[in-house]
């Protein structure tokens, strides 16, 4: 497993162009950037190699979650986009998993394959929800867990969690097998829509292998500032 440490900018914008232009206007130059859905769909591939061409590393979060047969085509269609990450949701099961590992393998032709991770329970879910909507009777943690070893045993290479779950993630899954925590907030900011938060020194303790940041930097009112504030925090330096 190749060394990965990343902290990934989340261009959650409207256009290719509004997501460019934050990252010039504040020099995040060549920074690890993650593009989801709002951008994909209204961009497209095109933007994945002009980000690319302007040297971000780049996580694909599109959450694939469809049946196995439609999840392998879509991942062998991403696997030439020169991104170092795509993910599926765990919920999908192992065969769909299995599925979407196989398309990124045959779809890369000899080239670096994807990482792939599985969307274990999304941070904007709690407990209450759990039980009480989606019909879990299990504890967050337990399912989380549950949820990592099946994607594990399916071939994953990591888990989309949030920072509480990390501990228990390596404890099952072993520390090789990489964790991706969105969810991330400077103690002074608004949690929004997200329930899991954790800031990113708790992260760095808790042995993230990889942190997600969003609207802490992209709605700052000083997005440099709370951008370097997460690397010192994330990196210790
Ligand atoms: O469980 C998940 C999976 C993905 N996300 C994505 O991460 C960012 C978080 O943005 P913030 O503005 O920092 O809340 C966003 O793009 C989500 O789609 C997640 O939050 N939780």
């Amino acid at each position: 497993m190749k060394e990965f440490r990343q902290m990934y900018l989340a261009l959650d914008f409207k256009t290719g162009e509004e997501a460019s232009r934050f990252l010039d206007d504040h020099n995040l130059y060549e920074v690890p950037v993650k593009v989801g859905m709002q951008l994909f769909y209204k961009e497209g591939p095109g933007f994945i190699k002009t980000l690319r061409e302007n040297g971000h590393p780049i996580f694909l979060d599109l959450k694939l979650h469809d049946i196995p047969n439609t999840v392998y085509h879509a991942m062998f269609s991403l696997a030439s986009l020169g991104v170092e990450m795509v993910n599926v949701h765990a919920q999908g099961g192992k065969e769909m998993i299995r599925a979407a590992k196989q398309g990124l393998m045959d779809g890369s032709s000899g080239g670096d394959v994807p990482l792939l991770i599985a969307v274990t329970q999304l941070t904007s879910t709690d407990q209450h929800m759990l039980q009480h909507e989606l019909l879990v009777n299990r504890s967050m943690d337990e399912t989380v867990a549950h949820y990592a070893d099946l994607s594990k045993e399916a071939g994953a290479d990591g888990v989309v969690c949030s920072v509480h779950e990390v501990e228990k993630v390596k404890h099952h899954c072993g520390n090789e097998f990489l964790t991706v925590t969105p969810g991330i907030r400077l103690k002074t900011n608004e949690n929004d829509d997200q329930k899991r938060v954790a800031t990113p020194l708790q992260a760095r303790i808790a042995g993230t292998d990889s942190i997600v940041i969003g609207r802490s930097v992209t709605k700052a009112e000083q997005p440099l500032i709370n951008y370097q504030q997460i690397e010192k925090e994330w990196y210790n330096v």
